[in-house]
């Protein structure tokens, strides 16, 4: 029988993509049944279909009937809904499907029936995240028929989709266009991907919600086809003036995999349908995309770029689930006081925030993995590193405008810059445009008890990057925190107490952790004993006690199923303070770090290079607090994911673990194995910068609400007597020989002559990178 025309376009556009003709022709006509001959199916999309089905009949040599039924749903979704109707009827019968179209306005759960339809032939490796969810799944208004799958890899390279990839698990954003191939080396794009409709590319308006967000959506569509779920719809006032979709017909879709996989995919049909159409430089568009937002709409960061804006969509999309399906039966308590409700648009602050982006122009590898940057603070092994390692990344091109990614830039106290006094690193700032603006009189903002400012010679054009500022910590997620009265028993307080513990001739209870004396003087400050032990732990901490878990959480997030070897974690000595127990008063002298901030500090643009700096406006004593180091809470599993979500970023700051006793329980959990970040949330301690020896500060845990070595403060105290004005700085620990981390770490100008850095710089010959040492 001689083809005709269709069938004659639809083989070559196979083999352009480099399908043998004959497997194409068998393939065809199957799908062509399935469809009952309705070829606007197989042409939509430059055949898309077509070549789902052979492909997935490539790798599964045969399909049965089963795959028949999900190939054909994924082709056609609709279609499958029907069928399902059908099928329901009679068991395991295979009908040919009719090509009906469901009623205007039906609804249904893609995302429900393709969980159905899926699973049976995912491996639970693979498994598609949205197997997992047990929720009722978003309603879906449907008129005309929707792609519910992500084309396959050849399709992916086929002229014009982009593909923007973000991987929770391996970091990764992938764009497409430039890629010619995406070769089968590309991991990623086995694992089966899920969940994908177009995002509602009308005009909004009507108010609904999304995320918990105010969002606004148009009731009539402008197209028939448009397909809108509530959860896609974006939040007006962050996502509408940034939108890449315009009023040409365009699809964007969201995909994840169980896996972390994040996958956006962007499809401009009304190009298909012009003969003059070739493809574009992707980054030329996005340049002049962002021109356009900057131009025309209200965002005032020059730094705006579509394509973080892109990734945030993925976090979003990420954490949206991972939200939910983590806070169940937590029973979470929060800590110190409850969290500040991080601003509205924001699940996880780091999702808030506009982040490098990580680019990947040609294949991945699948052992992806990046790992943390803490230092070594609470976290030593015998050798006084930290133990935090996860494997290296394959390196990565990271290019942002004006980031911190970007070699042009100063490393961490980039200027960004300024249009009126509030100046804002890119990585920091929210989608909608927003961030918290510094007060330069006072950068806390009033939430400490003395004001802490910039220092005056600061200029406008030379403002830090903007955090946002709390005075303590916060729990971010899954952190258990426990602080009830009930729990902490009466013989870890002193409730007989009055006044002033420490003037007091007998000590308290409170004093029995360090050996039955306190650790603060009279006047406030910790006593030279107790100070030169820290101060030895400190500086030769192979001399130490280390204590080794059973089942280390830095290794379990490092590899579940089969965890290494516990490093070993430096056992510290730690401060007890009075608190709510107690029967003496705040201005107890056992309440110290409690108490905050009294001297003067002020924040402060070093002149080596180093970036921003604190110091004190006043002479400081021997043992005198300073500030503690203040952050978000989080897991070391969260913070892991973190740090994974942020690799090819330079970080500004680096959290620290709270790990001091990890190794004194048989079994951790996940949510008492602890870690402060201070990168989004944090307090003045962001800006001290490091020394590798002789730095005026160090850092001691401090417990205050609970004996439950889990959570502590850690405070910083001088380690010598301090001049005004002389910088405040900390010993991170940074290993700066470690060369196989894939983050390289700042080049030290600490100045000191113990300067780690130097020494190393001085033997190395050959290689040229940085880093922190796990
Ligand atoms: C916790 S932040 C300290 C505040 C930072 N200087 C700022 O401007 O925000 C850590 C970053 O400061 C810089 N830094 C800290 N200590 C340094 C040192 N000794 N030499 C060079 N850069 C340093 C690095 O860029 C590092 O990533």
């Amino acid at each position: 029988m001689v083809p005709n025309q269709k069938e004659v376009d639809a083989i070559r556009a196979m083999t352009e993509i480099g399908l043998p003709d004959k497997a194409v022709r068998t393939r065809l006509k199957e799908l062509l049944k399935m469809y009952a001959d309705d070829w606007s199916h197989i042409e939509r999309e430059n055949y898309r279909a077509l070549a789902d089905y052979i492909f997935e009949c490539e790798e599964h040599k045969e399909p049965d009937a089963k795959r028949v039924k999900e190939l054909s749903f994924r082709a056609a979704p609709q279609l499958q809904l029907i069928h399902d109707v059908e099928a329901s009827s009679s068991e395991g019968e295979v009908k040919p499907l009719s090509c009906k179209r469901r009623a205007q306005n039906e609804v249904f759960t893609p995302q429900l029936h393709l969980r159905d339809k899926r699973k049976e032939h995912i491996s639970k490796k693979s498994r598609l995240r949205v197997e997992k969810s047990e929720h009722p799944q978003p309603e879906v208004k449907c008129k005309k028929p929707i792609s519910c799958q992500f084309s396959r890899k050849q399709i992916l390279n086929s002229k014009r989709s982009s593909v923007i990839c973000l991987s929770n698990q391996k970091s990764i954003v992938h764009l497409d266009p430039k890629n010619k191939e995406l070769t089968s080396g590309h991991a990623q794009l086995e694992v089966p991907i899920s969940g994908i409709q177009p995002i509602d590319s009308s005009p909004v308006r009507n108010e609904e919600t999304w995320l918990g967000h105010k969002v606004h959506s148009d009731s009539k569509k402008k197209n028939e086809g448009d397909c809108v779920t509530d959860h896609q719809r974006r939040p007006a006032s962050t996502m509408e003036n940034a939108s890449i979709r315009e009023s040409f017909s365009s699809d964007l879709e969201i995909a994840s995999s169980e896996l972390g996989e994040v996958k956006v995919s962007l499809h401009c049909n009304d190009a298909l349908e012009r003969p003059d159409f070739s493809r574009p430089d992707l980054d030329a568009i996005l340049r002049m995309t962002e021109e356009k937002c900057l131009k025309s709409y209200k965002i005032m960061d020059p730094n705006f770029s579509i394509k973080k804006l892109m990734k945030d969509l993925c976090h979003y999309y990420l954490n949206a689930e991972t939200k939910t399906q983590k806070n169940k039966g937590k029973g979470l308590v929060n800590a110190v006081q409850p969290p500040v409700p991080l601003k509205n648009s924001s699940v996880n602050p780091e999702a808030n925030h506009v982040h490098d982006l990580t680019i990947l122009e040609s294949s991945v590898k699948s052992s992806l993995n990046s790992r943390t940057q803490i230092p070594r603070l609470l976290s030593r092994d015998g050798l006084g590193f930290p133990s935090n390692i996860v494997q290296p990344a394959e390196k990565v091109l990271v290019k942002t405008k004006g980031g911190n990614g970007d070699k042009d830039i100063p490393e961490c106290s980039q200027l960004s810059n300024s249009r009126s006094l509030v100046v804002f690193n890119q990585r920091e700032c929210n989608l909608d445009g927003t961030r918290p603006p510094h007060n330069v009189a006072d950068i806390s903002k009033g939430a400490e008890r003395v004001k802490i400012p910039l220092a005056s010679e600061v200029s406008t054009e030379q403002y830090p990057p903007s955090f946002y500022y709390i005075p303590r910590n916060q729990v971010y997620q899954n952190a258990y925190i426990n602080f009830s009265l009930a729990r902490i028993g009466n013989e870890d307080c002193c409730s007989s107490c009055f006044g002033d513990c420490v003037s007091s001739s007998i000590p308290c209870a409170c004093a029995r952790i360090t050996g039955g004396e306190f650790a603060y003087t009279v006047e406030g400050l910790v006593k030279e004993k107790f100070l030169d032990e820290c101060i030895s732990l400190y500086q030769n901490p192979q001399k130490h006690t280390h204590i080794y878990c059973k089942d280390c959480p830095n290794e379990r997030s490092k590899n579940e199923d089969l965890p290494g070897k516990c490093k070993g974690h430096l056992m510290r000595k730690f401060i007890k303070e009075c608190w709510s127990k107690c029967g003496c008063d705040i201005q107890c002298g056992n309440r110290v770090v409690q108490r905050g901030i009294t001297c003067n500090l002020e924040v402060f643009l070093t002149g080596e290079g180093k970036g921003w700096g604190i110091r004190s406006l006043e002479n400081l004593p021997r043992g005198a607090f300073v500030c503690e180091y203040v952050g978000e809470i989080v897991t070391n599993t969260e913070l892991y994911e973190r740090n994974l979500r942020n690799s090819g970023n330079k970080r500004h700051t680096y959290p620290v673990t709270l790990d001091a006793d990890w190794g004194s329980e048989a079994g951790l959990k996940d949510e008492e194995a602890l870690c402060l970040d201070a990168t989004v949330y944090g307090n003045v301690a962001r800006f001290i910068n490091h020394r590798c020896s002789d730095a005026t500060l160090i850092d001691i845990p401090v417990e205050i609400e609970t004996p439950d070595h889990h959570y502590y403060h850690i405070a910083f105290f001088t380690s010598r007597n301090v001049e005004a004005l002389e910088e405040l700085t900390w010993d991170y620990g940074i290993d700066f020989q470690d060369h196989a981390h894939p983050i390289e770490a700042f080049q030290c100008l600490c100045g000191s002559k113990g300067c780690r850095d130097k020494q190393h710089k001085t033997i190395r010959t050959k290689s040229t990178r940085y880093n922190f040492r796990s």
